[in-house]
């Protein structure tokens, strides 16, 4: 007797892979001038429960099996915790931001010293740029977005420096004024580095862009995921992935549970307090890529479905 066909569909293999970054606990956050739709100087902030939930995401990392390095926090610059702005960082080199807005100008040298400091070679900018904040790797390609802070010019500078194709991506809401807190990279490893080609996705809120750059990230990322608007409002977003470990804000119930039905493991982390400043999971993250050579072991843990 011959058994009817059936088809089960299986799900992607997702792999975590270790991870070097860079924080800075937010001994002096406090929300003091606004220099983004959701500061309010107005508005009462809690510096210690800001550190307590900072604490709850660096804990995360170490029990994850990644590396977690901190800088200094400098007193007079509360917007220092978000890391990811702090630079742009591939293969031992570090791209130094030039920030827009004065308020947070003091930081750059601040994070150049470290950079260098730690064994990375660094490139002193000429065009405004906001690091990883608005430069994400996605496999071999540099997503760049500009509309806010990161000027146009710094995309060709950052294709200099790194000899890697940019694609610019223009954002058009205020309240995403930074590309990750739009767009995240679910498998950022991809290549060589990981043993062979490996499918990059993304995720992004719609909304967040220019008609252009949406084509674009339809036509390269087809299977993205498309967050919802309530999600990406709640910085959804701003995220951190390992490929397989994706650390989200825990209001953003829609795409934890997109993320689950692709395979990945959603981890909540709750960053109210930090919100205040315009910033979330992503935004005091910044991966410290260092050369080749130097990385001892790329993955940390695999997992099937
Ligand atoms: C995406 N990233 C890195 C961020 N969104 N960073 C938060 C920066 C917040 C700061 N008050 C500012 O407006 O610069």
């Amino acid at each position: 007797m011959s058994m009817p066909e059936t088809t089960t569909a299986i799900a992607p293999t997702r792999v975590a892979h270790h991870r070097r970054y860079l924080m800075c606990r937010p001994e002096h956050f406090t929300v003091t001038y606004k220099i983004n739709p959701w500061m309010d100087p107005a508005g009462p902030t809690d510096t210690a429960k800001a550190v307590a939930q900072w604490q709850k995401l660096y804990d995360l990392y170490l029990e994850l099996g990644h590396e977690v390095e901190l800088i200094e926090p400098l007193a007079g610059y509360p917007d220092m915790v978000y890391t990811a702005n702090g630079g742009f960082l591939i293969d031992g080199r570090a791209y130094v931001p030039k920030f827009y807005f004065e308020q947070r100008q003091g930081e750059a040298p601040a994070f150049a010293d470290w950079f260098r400091a730690n064994g990375f070679d660094t490139v002193e900018p000429s065009e405004v740029n906001e690091g990883e904040g608005d430069f994400l790797l996605a496999g071999d390609v540099i997503l760049a977005g500009t509309g806010f802070r990161s000027a146009g010019d710094s995309h060709r500078e950052v294709h200099e420096v790194f000899g890697r194709e940019v694609v610019t991506l223009t954002l058009v809401d205020p309240r995403f004024y930074h590309l990750d807190t739009a767009l995240t990279v679910l498998d950022p490893v991809q290549g060589v580095q990981n043993g062979g080609p490996e499918h990059v996705n993304i995720a992004y809120l719609p909304g967040a862009f220019d008609a252009a750059s949406r084509a674009i990230l339809e036509e390269r990322f087809p299977d993205a995921i498309l967050v919802s608007d309530e999600d990406g409002a709640v910085f959804g977003l701003n995220s951190a992935s390992d490929g397989y470990n994706v650390i989200i804000s825990p209001r953003a119930k829609g795409f934890e549970k997109q993320l689950r039905e692709r395979g990945y493991n959603p981890i909540t982390v709750d960053l109210s307090e930090l919100l205040l400043g315009g910033g979330g999971i992503k935004c005091c993250t910044l991966e410290l890529r260092t050369l080749l050579s130097e990385r001892s072991e790329t993955k940390c843990g695999a997992q099937a479905e």
